[in-house]
């Protein structure tokens, strides 16, 4: 007797994470009210299962959406704005100045759905947000189908959205709660880094965070800089002030790591916090190298990120595993290190697994939501195919991601995003570039506009 589900897609590869290092050849994925009933060979798929849509990859591998865990997804509004700079260069004379003028519910709005169109068409189903105006970042992911985990930030300053930290923290709380039965949408607190935030603040935080079982996701460790100023002004570095404030735990969430000592991995793994590695962001800032094989032989779980798309600068989660595995290798001494399964795995389970989400999405899994992507590889730059997996991540790029599911819904149909006007996304985003760099040079003096 067959049983009767909502879509059956059948792929030439199905990959789905967990567990690791499995390639299904010629398997189909039976979903049903948006959540996977099986993973089964084809014919058997077909004899089981009645399907009202039935989706056909011959040339296909399926998997898990890609969690992007670290992104500033408004940000994509200032791409290009500031290039080649240090963080705090960057930050402070370009970034902030221009976030202090422009930064509204509707540039975070407008830049919210550039970035979430990029990502979808990029095979990413969720995304892990900090940034101002969260509750424009939930209603805008909630509105277009879209999974994210939101930030309730807490920064220091005072900016459109919040006056002082008391106010982020129970405006965040406020828009937690308003979303709390929506399933796409969830919540971490974000404080942004550990020299924008006191530690009163982040004692603050940190009972909610115990109280709500809340994850805490925050830049750490992001320069050498932040490093030396940190012990020079306190004596005590940034990861060790964490742990003095009992925030290093399984529910911290460390974004960027490239300074660490043999014994800060150990406490990071010891404390059982995750790290957010965002290779391309380091790169481009030069920030530093994040010992992601040593941090993943420690037993860290680590997950990965684009950061946003004014320090990448793009949103790429198909290039950002390839730099990843190459970067891994180059700062270890070692070709061995982070094979592709496992910066796959950084790129689905391990993110789902930060945010807390991993009884929900990032691996194929009867009962998790359907959150997948297809990329095509019949393409002569990802042929022949001897492991569908090495050719995701070290030669596929995001044009060839094909379609993309989130809780079962089709958002990206051969290549074409179903529910959003790609124009008129496109038009705001110009838009925006336009205001924005007229008031740029309007501030220059004259003879040196650029
Ligand atoms: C409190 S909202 C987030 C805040 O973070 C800024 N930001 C973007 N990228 C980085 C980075 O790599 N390190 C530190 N801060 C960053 C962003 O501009 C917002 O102001
Ligand atoms: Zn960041």
């Amino acid at each position: 007797m067959s049983q009767s589900v909502d879509t059956l897609i059948e792929a030439a590869w199905v990959v789905p994470v967990a567990p690791e290092d499995t390639v299904l050849d010629n398997h189909a994925v039976a979903v049903r009210d948006g959540r996977i009933v099986d993973v089964l060979p084809i014919d058997e798929a077909r004899r089981r299962f009645v399907a009202e849509e039935t989706v056909n990859l011959p040339d296909h591998v399926l998997t898990a959406g890609f969690v992007n865990a670290h992104t500033h997804a408004a940000m994509s509004l200032l791409r290009g704005f500031a290039d080649d700079l240090p963080l705090m260069t960057w930050l402070n004379e370009h970034v902030w100045p221009a976030e202090g003028a422009f930064v509204g519910p509707d540039f975070v709005r407008d830049g919210t759905e550039l970035a979430i169109a990029e990502m979808l068409k990029g095979g990413t189903t969720c995304f892990n947000d900090m940034y101002f105006f969260p509750d424009v970042v939930a209603r805008t992911a909630s509105r277009h189908g879209m999974r994210a985990s939101v930030g309730m930030i807490v920064i220091e300053f005072p900016s459109a959205w919040a006056q002082n930290p008391a106010e982020y923290l129970s405006k965040g709380l406020a828009v937690r709660d308003d979303f709390k039965a929506d399933p796409l949408i969830s919540f971490v607190f974000a404080p942004h880094a550990p020299y924008t935030v006191s530690d009163d603040s982040l004692e603050k935080l940190r009972g909610y965070a115990d109280e709500l079982d809340c994850a805490v996701h925050m830049h750490v460790h992001e320069t050498a800089q932040e490093v030396a100023d940190a012990e020079a002004q306190n004596g005590e570095r940034p990861l060790a002030r964490l742990a003095r404030l009992g925030l290093l735990n399984p529910s911290m969430l460390c974004v960027h790591m490239t300074q660490l000592t043999d014994e800060e991995v150990e406490l990071v793994a010891t404390h059982g916090a995750s790290v957010l590695h965002c290779p391309e962001s380091n790169l481009k800032l030069a920030s530093g190298f994040c010992p992601t094989a040593r941090l993943d032989a420690a037993g860290v779980n680590l997950g990965l990120g684009t950061d946003g798309a004014a320090s990448n600068n793009d949103l790429d989660m198909i290039g950002e595993m390839r730099t990843a595995a190459m970067l891994a290798k180059t700062v270890a001494g070692d070709a061995a290190a982070l094979p592709a399964s496992r910066v796959l795995h950084m790129a689905t389970l391990g993110g789902a697994r930060a945010l807390g989400l991993d009884d929900q999405i990032g691996s194929l899994e009867t009962g998790k939501w359907a959150d997948l992507t297809a990329v095509n590889l019949d393409r002569f730059s990802t042929q022949p195919v001897y492991n569908p997996v090495s050719q995701l991540v070290y030669a596929a790029s995001r044009d060839q991601v094909s379609d993309v599911w989130v809780a079962g819904r089709r958002l990206l149909q051969t290549g074409r995003l179903t529910a959003m006007d790609e124009q008129d996304v496109a038009r705001r985003a110009r838009e925006w570039g336009r205001k924005i760099d007229e008031n740029r040079r309007s501030r220059q003096p004259t003879g040196k506009q650029s």
